[in-house]
């Protein structure tokens, strides 16, 4: 009955040519399903990178899973460049290097349009793969998995498959059409936007700082990120209020801006490209969606940011959205593709860890706006070190459970505030043992002096 089942259900259609419906184009097509994948805009890799920059992200290891489960692995990690540690550049210039942990956990800074358009040729190198671009989503009648989508032209084609699934990002048509239904959806744009500039690579074609390492401004409210390119340059992401994304509106307020709070930056990008990067294009905004459920009868299954858009906090969007298709593929064939039973356990597995993430990543947003001093940030991750090197088998950092293992978020969340009680018990019994020595110090001290009057008597 169940092959009865599975067999029933082999042409699935994808909304979405990012890099998980095109990774989910490649599970599926694995599978034995007929895949027609539709793309709204054009095909990436027919164009020029129009803006010129390369956008990069941390890929880490539940990313690296799900690439590695279709040998997608070995290709971009050829292209990554590993991030050994976090070089955390403070406000009076100094860097201090924090190791990522164990030897071999690296973050790879990978391009993210290269990635994409990777995904995309071995997707369609696939038979049974059919990629159709500048298609868009317009409608869907989800429960009979019919969609309709309009062409560049303007016209519309409707087609009918066994199931559709939603991989179209954090403002998914998908996801609007299942909001129809019982179905629970919030969304949430915090204050901050981004903008991204690019440290270029020196006069001699080399890194202008170190490649390695994923480098992080840590201020307060204001914080950036640099990521090494295979062009040797850096992709740095400004975060700020857009408040004070508003109030620079001339080049000389921010080079001032840059000289008083990232000043080490300033001669690494150099005066006049800041303010030709700074004006290029507007703010971004930054959004967190939750939902649930994940899927809607036999029929809709949400992958990606179409499921769970979280803010890039935690450099995990990607890895988690990633992920997902690896999870969902576990569960195929777990129920031998049967979808009656496929899709309502997606949700039931996923949905919780989905959901875990845009918290875990609103958490460090809040947590590394609010951290005093980018001092702070040194102190936690050197803390974090501390007792993992001291407590191995009970401390693994929040941090390291995300990025260089498998746990389920939601597990993350719970062992972290297991963590919590750690840090604060060995902060507690550090400070108790300073006061002990600095009372006992001041004791004999004071002794001493005591002794030393009565000999002058
Ligand atoms: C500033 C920033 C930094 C980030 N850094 C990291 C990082 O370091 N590490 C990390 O893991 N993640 C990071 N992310 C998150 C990562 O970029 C996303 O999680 C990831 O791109 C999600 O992929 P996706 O395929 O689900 O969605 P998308 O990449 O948004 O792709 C969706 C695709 O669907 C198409 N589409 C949309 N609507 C329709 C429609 N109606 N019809 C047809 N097609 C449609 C779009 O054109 C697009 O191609 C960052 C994000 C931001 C904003
Ligand atoms: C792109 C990417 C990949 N990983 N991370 C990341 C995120 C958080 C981290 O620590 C949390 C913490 C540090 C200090 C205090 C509390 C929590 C660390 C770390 O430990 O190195 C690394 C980012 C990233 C993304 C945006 C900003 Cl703004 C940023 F700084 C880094």
């Amino acid at each position: 009955m169940a092959n009865e089942i599975a067999d029933k259900k082999k042409h699935i259609v994808i909304v979405g040519g990012g890099p998980v419906g095109a990774l989910n184009a490649c599970y599926l097509s694995r599978r034995g399903f007929k895949v027609d994948l539709y793309e709204g805009r054009n095909d990436i890799r027919q164009e020029e990178n129009a803006t010129g920059r390369s956008i990069n992200l941390a890929l880490s290891c539940r990313g690296i899973a799900a690439l590695n489960h279709v040998g997608l692995d070995k290709r971009v990690m050829a292209l990554g460049i590993p991030m050994k540690a976090r070089m955390i550049h403070l406000p009076n210039g100094e860097l201090y290097s924090v190791p990522y942990g164990k030897t071999g956990q690296h973050l790879l800074s990978i391009d993210r349009l290269q990635l994409n358009k990777d995904l995309l040729t071995v997707a369609s190198s696939q038979p049974n793969v059919s990629i159709h671009f500048n298609t868009k989503l317009i409608n869907c009648d989800i429960k009979k998995a019919k969609a309709t989508f309009s062409k560049k032209d303007g016209a519309e084609i409707t087609t009918t498959s066994d199931a559709i699934f939603g991989c179209d990002g954090a403002f998914s048509a998908v996801r609007r059409q299942m909001q129809r239904g019982v179905f629970n959806y919030s969304q949430e744009y915090i204050q901050h936007g981004y903008k991204e500039l690019t440290i270029p690579s020196t006069k001699n074609g080399e890194f202008a700082m170190a490649a390695n390492y994923l480098h992080i401004w840590p201020r307060h409210e204001f914080m950036m990120i640099g990521l090494p390119n295979q062009d040797k340059s850096f992709t740095v992401t400004l975060f700020m209020p857009f408040t004070k994304f508003n109030a620079l509106t001339k080049g000389d307020e921010v080079v001032e801006f840059f000289k008083e709070v990232f000043p080490d930056s300033l001669p690494l990008i150099g005066e006049e490209l800041l303010r030709e990067d700074f004006f290029k294009l507007p703010a971004l905004s930054l959004v967190s969606v939750k939902c649930s459920p994940y899927h809607c009868g036999n029929t809709v299954a949400l992958f990606g940011d179409a499921a769970h858009a979280v803010v890039p906090f935690f450099g995990q969007g990607l890895n988690g959205s990633l992920e997902d298709v690896l999870v969902f593929d576990g569960i195929m064939e777990k129920h031998e593709n049967d979808f009656d039973k496929v899709l309502p356990e997606y949700t039931k597995v996923r949905c919780k860890d989905g959901q875990a993430l845009a918290d875990l990543s609103k958490q460090n947003y809040i947590e590394m706006r609010s951290s005093v001093v980018s001092l702070w940030f040194l102190f936690r991750k050197k803390v974090d070190n501390i007792l993992t090197t001291v407590l191995p088998s009970m401390f693994v950092p929040k941090y390291s459970m995300v990025a260089f293992t498998r746990t389920p978020y939601h597990q993350v969340i719970l062992q972290s505030k297991r963590n919590d009680k750690i840090i604060n018990t060995a902060l507690l019994v550090f400070a108790l043992f300073m006061i002990g020595a600095c009372f006992c110090l001041f004791t004999s001290y004071k002794d001493g002096s005591v002794t030393d009057s009565k000999t002058e008597l």
